[in-house]
């Protein structure tokens, strides 16, 4: 896997990090989704470097010239719910996308510290041939990225797989290099060390989905 960690340089991205996690500033929640959504914005372009170019011949009111455009066949993929706001920040910049939607969401069992990964609805276009861009703001154990890549795998083969992060731990990275192919990138603002023993990323942010859009009731 190529892995792209945006933190080994300082940019203004710092600055949304620092909102997101800072325990005062991401309770408000308007604040919070913007924030994921500037980082989605700078995820994306970052990304976009990779792509493919083709030159076009663009007609300005003075004359003409070419350009070097991106290749415009990206399908996105976001994660609900915390994927919402980090989808919309992705679709900002690749406004021609197809878009795709998948729940994946942690069930915990009779024991709290236990969760089984459910993934019910599903809303895809053909992947066939073209460039998947999966996104979820929190890479954790990294099971969510997996069990939605197997779920759309009955959409076609996907020509490039792009994964967008916010906040992974190391084991959720290790674990999606281990499993998906060797060619897959992942774009990442920031990597921590560990997850405690409910499966949540330390120091990380806490419930990405909770702070974007209240607490659920578990069912
Ligand atoms: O890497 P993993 O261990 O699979 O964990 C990451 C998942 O957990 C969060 O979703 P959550 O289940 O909290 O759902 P929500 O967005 O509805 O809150 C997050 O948005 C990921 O989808
Ligand atoms: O730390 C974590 C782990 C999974 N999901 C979250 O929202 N936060
Ligand atoms: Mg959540």
């Amino acid at each position: 896997m190529h892995i792209h960690n945006l933190s080994e340089e300082n940019s203004i991205l710092n600055t949304f990090i620092a909102e997101i996690r800072d325990v005062n500033i991401q309770k408000d929640s308007m604040r919070f989704r913007r924030n994921i959504e500037r980082v989605g914005e700078i995820l994306g372009y970052e990304m976009s470097k990779s792509l493919p170019f083709n030159s076009k011949n663009v007609e300005t009111p003075l004359g003409n010239c070419d350009i070097d455009l991106p290749e415009s066949d990206i399908v996105l993929c976001s994660i609900l719910r915390a994927g919402v706001p980090l989808h919309n920040g992705l679709l900002n910049y690749f406004d021609a996308a197809e878009n795709a939607f998948i729940s994946a969401y942690r069930h915990h069992k009779e024991n709290p510290d236990t969760f089984e990964i459910i993934v019910e609805y599903l809303a895809c276009p053909s992947l066939e041939g073209k460039t998947l861009i999966l996104a979820d703001p929190m890479l954790a154990t990294g099971q969510s990225m997996l069990a939605t890549f197997e779920a759309l795998k009955p959409f076609g083969t996907p020509k490039s797989v792009h994964l967008i992060s916010i906040v992974g731990a190391q084991e959720g990275v290790d674990y999606v290099s281990k499993n998906f192919a060797e060619d897959t990138h992942l774009w990442i603002a920031t990597i921590d060390p560990k997850l405690n023993d409910k499966g949540y990323i330390v120091p990380g942010i806490g419930d990405a989905g909770d702070l974007a859009y209240g607490q659920k009731v578990q069912h």
